[in-house]
């Protein structure tokens, strides 16, 4: 692992790896300034294959996005086969401990399909409580947040393309769109709860695996053991 200050990255190179991730090409878009206190509040950090980005149950305050490479995510790393995802360049991640204000949630391991893995590290206490216009704005803000609930449906859409029967297949369609007055307080808080409500259901879905996967894991040692 290797933690780099972004002032040591070349700008270009990290304006053109920045230009993939939404959000921050949101705020730029949008705002320089904030743009450039979200860059203040960030590292640079490199992974070899198989290292640790982050570790289920440590608590923390970074957010993170994916800049080039791969992750790998993992309920529980005790077993191996629990794999429930991959982060892929542009996507945010380490984004669920600070919204249910709990500790990591799973295990996030650099692929050996990648050579190296880059992460943008953002200290997420430079956002404030919910309600703060400064120094991040509430611009800001729904952009975050309406990129964070965006991602969270994709992600259970996925699952249920891939598990239509389940019982959980369809939970999140019925966690309510925000359809009042745009770019007002009312609109963050709604798409805060819709956030938190989206990731519980991924949760879920990740002890769903986490049991699947052992389930696995025992029937496979049976079949080893009788065939041994
Ligand atoms: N099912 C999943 N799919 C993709 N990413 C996940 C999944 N479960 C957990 N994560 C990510 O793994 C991260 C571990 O740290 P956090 O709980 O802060 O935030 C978590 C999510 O960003």
């Amino acid at each position: 692992m290797e933690t780099k200050p972004l002032h040591k990255v070349p700008r270009d190179t990290l304006d053109h790896l920045l230009s993939g991730i939404p959000f921050f090409k949101a705020v730029r878009q949008q705002d320089l300034k904030q743009f450039e206190l979200l860059l203040q509040a960030s590292r640079v950090v490199s992974y070899l294959p198989g290292e640790i980005v982050l570790q289920k149950g440590d608590t923390g305050n970074w957010l993170y996005f994916l800049l080039k490479g791969k992750l790998a995510v993992y309920v529980d790393q005790a077993l191996q086969g629990d794999l429930v995802n991959y982060v892929t360049p542009g996507e945010v991640f380490g984004d669920l401990a600070q919204l249910m204000g709990q500790a990591r949630t799973a295990t996030v391991i650099a692929d050996a399909a990648a050579k190296e893995s880059m992460v943008l590290a953002l200290d997420f206490n430079v956002f404030g409580p919910l309600n703060s216009v400064s120094p991040i704005s509430r611009q800001t803000k729904l952009s975050y947040y309406r990129n964070t609930a965006h991602n969270l449906r994709w992600k259970l859409e996925v699952y249920r393309s891939q598990h239509l029967q389940h019982e959980l297949a369809n939970k999140h369609r019925q966690i309510k769109l925000y359809l009042g007055p745009k770019d007002t307080h009312e609109e963050l808080v709604s798409l805060h709860e819709q956030s938190q409500a989206l990731a519980l259901l991924l949760l879920e879905w990740n002890k769903e695996f986490g049991v699947l996967s052992a389930d696995t894991l025992n029937q496979n040692q049976h079949i080893v053991e009788r065939e041994s």
